[in-house]
């Protein structure tokens, strides 16, 4: 049986006046590619933010791995990517490499010395994303999609067994977007990393995801992706209002 590596319990946030999220409990396994659907403001990236702990719930607990996340000491076991990480304009100077790289400080921190096989490691976290040629490169000379990667890269150097995007393909050109989530698929399958991620491609994502979370202050659905597609557009139309559209 696979372990379950997050779990939340009966999680409820507010924001100071507003209420964001209410009783939310779910649990992630081991080797899940999990969607986080949802209309804008229905609480998905706070729910990430949770997760991460980096905000606090009001009630409820969260755990991983089994602990809670109060006593949690492996951080370095999930890696984060933001909603806003590929907005580096061209003049920011830093190569693809030292973006990859500075992934490793919150494994060493942040005035140890990196260990001796770092370039490897770099090398290996571009290749699992397919850039590898573009090492050298001044980061802000990538494209969106690119540089997407290369945060994903950043985010896989200290070997996590979970990775957390917040709409990963934002700013990745449509003929892209398949290619990406298929990057995510073969991280997932290859390479056993559980992966949640929040997305607006319901379509897109649909065919390489094991599950889904459809959520608007609370969870409505969480299940198999099967169980999923079973659900109608009326159904969806109910929870979201007109947001999150199935496209066959
Ligand atoms: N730091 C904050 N302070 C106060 N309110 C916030 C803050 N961050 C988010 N909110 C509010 O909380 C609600 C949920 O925001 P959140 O960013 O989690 O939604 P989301 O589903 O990720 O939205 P989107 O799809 O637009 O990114 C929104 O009403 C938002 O305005």
């Amino acid at each position: 049986m696979s372990q379950t590596l997050i779990e939340m319990k009966n999680v409820s946030f507010q924001y100071e006046y507003t209420q964001v999220l209410k009783n939310i409990s779910f649990k992630v396994d081991e080797g899940a590619f999990l969607a986080i659907l949802g209309p804008n403001g229905s609480g998905k990236s706070t729910l990430l933010k949770l997760l991460l702990g980096l905000l606090k719930p009001m009630s409820g607990e969260v755990q991983l791995f089994g602990q809670s996340i109060d006593s949690f000491r492996h951080k370095e076991w999930i890696g984060y990517v933001s909603q806003k990480s590929n907005a580096f304009n061209s003049g920011f100077p830093a190569t693809v490499e030292e973006v990859v790289k500075s992934g490793l400080t919150k494994k060493v921190g942040l005035l140890k010395r990196m260990p001796k096989d770092v370039d490897l490691k770099v090398l290996e976290a571009l290749k699992s994303v397919g850039m590898e040629e573009f090492r050298s490169r001044n980061i802000g000379q990538l494209s969106g999609g690119q540089q997407q990667r290369v945060f994903i890269a950043r985010a896989l150097i200290s070997n996590p067994k979970i990775l957390i995007l917040d709409e990963p393909t934002v700013g990745i050109d449509h003929e892209n977007v398949q290619s990406f989530y298929d990057m995510l698929a073969t991280l997932n399958e290859e390479q056993n990393k559980t992966i949640i991620l929040v997305t607006h491609d319901v379509d897109t994502v649909s065919n390489r995801i094991s599950h889904v979370a459809c959520v608007n202050q609370t969870i409505h659905f969480h299940g198999y992706k099967e169980d999923f597609d079973t659900i109608s557009q009326d159904q969806l139309d109910n929870w979201y209002g007109h947001a999150v559209r199935k496209i066959h």
